[in-house]
């Protein structure tokens, strides 16, 4: 282990801030040659780390034409009979790759089931990648085929281009992550040879706009308080908005959609405060940390806890990508992150059978049905 600096590793201290709003950040300079812009975006990154645990980053790169082929062939997956799309059901395949249907899963183990339903690939080499085509991956404890439906032309090709370009978006933030842990920018290089890179399709039928009434404690939401399991995820979420990050103070913020140029507001509840839905051609993402990092980070880095709630009265479609270090790789605590102070908090396990157990854990309650 190289180079980080205790001084500025003394500055990671992990905040309670009470966040109110999301930092963007505009990773354009991700491949900059100049190492100090590299280190700026670092820093605005590790800022947002410490703090919030989310952030929406702009200039990602992917095409308007990519992301809208990808959303488009969602929508057509899931207007499909739900007997053929239980053909695909995700408790029949290896490690959950295929389809959930609505309430299949309960991230919030103390809820009712979640309002999605999702279609759910893993690693796979793009369509017109000759080089790497005839290569079978092997993920131990997470190994396992994706699984497509027959009978719907382009779906597989669309979504698998879409699934790689943000693979790259993400391996591009790896080096990001690793300097605003002050640790070298390729730390990350040797245990993301192979990212484990679920990535997941869902659409959120409108909740009754009521529901709040009928349901204050949102057992039943589109889906439950939880955090994400992997190090960090990428996610594009449509206009319809939904989604809500838990500050430090128990206050749900909205990670409202699209930041940019037109800004309406309107109330959501069950959060008392305006909300900004902002209409843009620019599509945004949204980089949320999960807890490998928290893991590897000794909860430097947070883990925030998010749930989504469609009360917009239309159709909520997403794609969260989660991306985690190769399978194989001991989630053990980084040197620096670890002191006297602050022993290691985490039994050390793979990050595969991380992955696995809580994998097991959100769809516990629909595999015996
Ligand atoms: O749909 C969203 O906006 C978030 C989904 C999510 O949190 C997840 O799948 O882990
Ligand atoms: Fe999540």
């Amino acid at each position: 282990m190289s180079s980080a600096s205790p001084e500025l590793f003394l500055a990671l201290k992990r905040t309670e801030s009470t966040f109110e709003e999301i930092p963007v950040i505009d990773i354009h300079d991700a491949h900059s040659k100049d190492p100090i812009a590299r280190r700026k975006l670092a820093d605005l990154i590790r800022d947002a780390c410490i703090n919030v645990g989310f952030f929406y980053i702009q200039s990602h790169g992917i095409p308007d034409e990519i992301i809208d082929n990808t959303v488009k062939g969602a929508k057509r997956y899931f207007a499909l009979p739900e007997s053929t799309k239980m053909e695909l059901n995700i408790h029949k395949t290896p490690n959950f790759k295929g389809y959930t249907a609505l309430l299949g899963e309960n991230t919030d183990s103390t809820g009712l089931g979640d309002l999605h339903e999702g279609f759910d690939l893993g690693w796979e080499s793009a369509p017109d990648d000759s080089s790497s085509s005839s290569e079978s991956r092997k993920d131990g404890a997470m190994d396992g085929e994706n699984v497509w439906p027959s009978d719907l032309p382009g779906f597989r090709e669309t979504t698998l281009e879409y699934y790689h370009r943000v693979l790259n978006v993400g391996k591009s933030l790896f080096p990001l992550f690793a300097l605003a842990l002050d640790l070298p920018e390729n730390f990350f290089n040797d245990k993301t040879t192979k990212p484990a890179a679920i990535m997941r399709l869902l659409h959120y039928p409108p909740q009754s706009p009521t529901s709040f009434e009928t349901d204050p404690d949102g057992r039943q939401i589109g889906i439950g308080a939880h955090t994400d399991y992997e190090c960090f995820t990428i996610l594009w979420q449509d206009r319809a908005g939904g989604l809500q990050v838990q500050n430090t103070a128990g206050k749900w913020v909205d990670a409202v959609p699209i930041p940019g140029t037109l800004v309406v507001k309107y109330v959501l509840e069950p959060v008392p405060s305006h909300v900004y839905l902002i209409l843009s051609p620019i599509s945004f993402a949204t980089a949320s940390l999960g807890d490998q990092f928290a893991r590897w980070t000794n909860d430097i880095f947070k883990s925030t806890l998010h749930r989504v709630i469609n009360r917009s009265g239309v159709e909520r479609y997403s794609i969260p990508l989660f991306f985690g270090t190769n399978y194989d790789v001991p989630l053990e605590p980084i040197p620096t992150c670890v002191t006297p102070g602050s022993p290691s908090k985490y039994e050390i396990m793979t990050a595969g059978q991380y992955v696995k157990s809580r994998l097991e854990a959100t769809y516990a309650h629909s595999s015996a049905t």
